[in-house]
């Protein structure tokens, strides 16, 4: 199931699966696995879905003109950190009035 079309963005593949990203099922080890384990892997997990959750809720995102819905892939390239082989152009539209308020209350007016 896990290497069906494994460089498709598919996360429903994961939904009801008893498969996990600790390093015990070898088809999936985004942190590695044994002794030599991602020591961040608790953090990063957590850091992950705040970062994510943050900048969808306060912001609003399109797609750049420069890129199509079936441009968007997750194949990656080899370099000294992983990164995307086709970038995603993402842009960020408005600013919700919360985050606004949010700076104001940081930096004053
Ligand atoms: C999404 C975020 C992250 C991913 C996907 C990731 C992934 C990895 C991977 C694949 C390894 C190599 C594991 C191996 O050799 O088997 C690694 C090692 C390591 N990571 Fe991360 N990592 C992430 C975030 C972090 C963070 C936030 C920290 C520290 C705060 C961290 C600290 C380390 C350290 C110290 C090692 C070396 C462990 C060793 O060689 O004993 N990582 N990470």
């Amino acid at each position: 199931m896990y290497s069906d079309k494994p460089t498709q963005f598919k996360p429903e593949r994961f939904i009801d699966s008893k498969v996990d990203f600790r390093g015990t099922n070898l088809s999936f080890m985004p942190f590695g696995s044994g002794r030599r384990i991602c020591l961040g892997l608790d953090l990063a997990v957590r850091m992950l879905n705040l970062l994510l959750a943050s900048l969808i809720h306060h912001f609003d995102w399109k797609l750049s003109n420069r890129m199509a819905l079936e441009d968007i892939d997750i194949k990656d390239k080899i370099g000294i950190t992983l990164q995307k082989a086709i970038a995603l152009l993402a842009i960020l539209v408005v600013v919700a009035k919360e985050f606004i308020s949010l700076l104001h209350h940081m930096f004053g007016e």
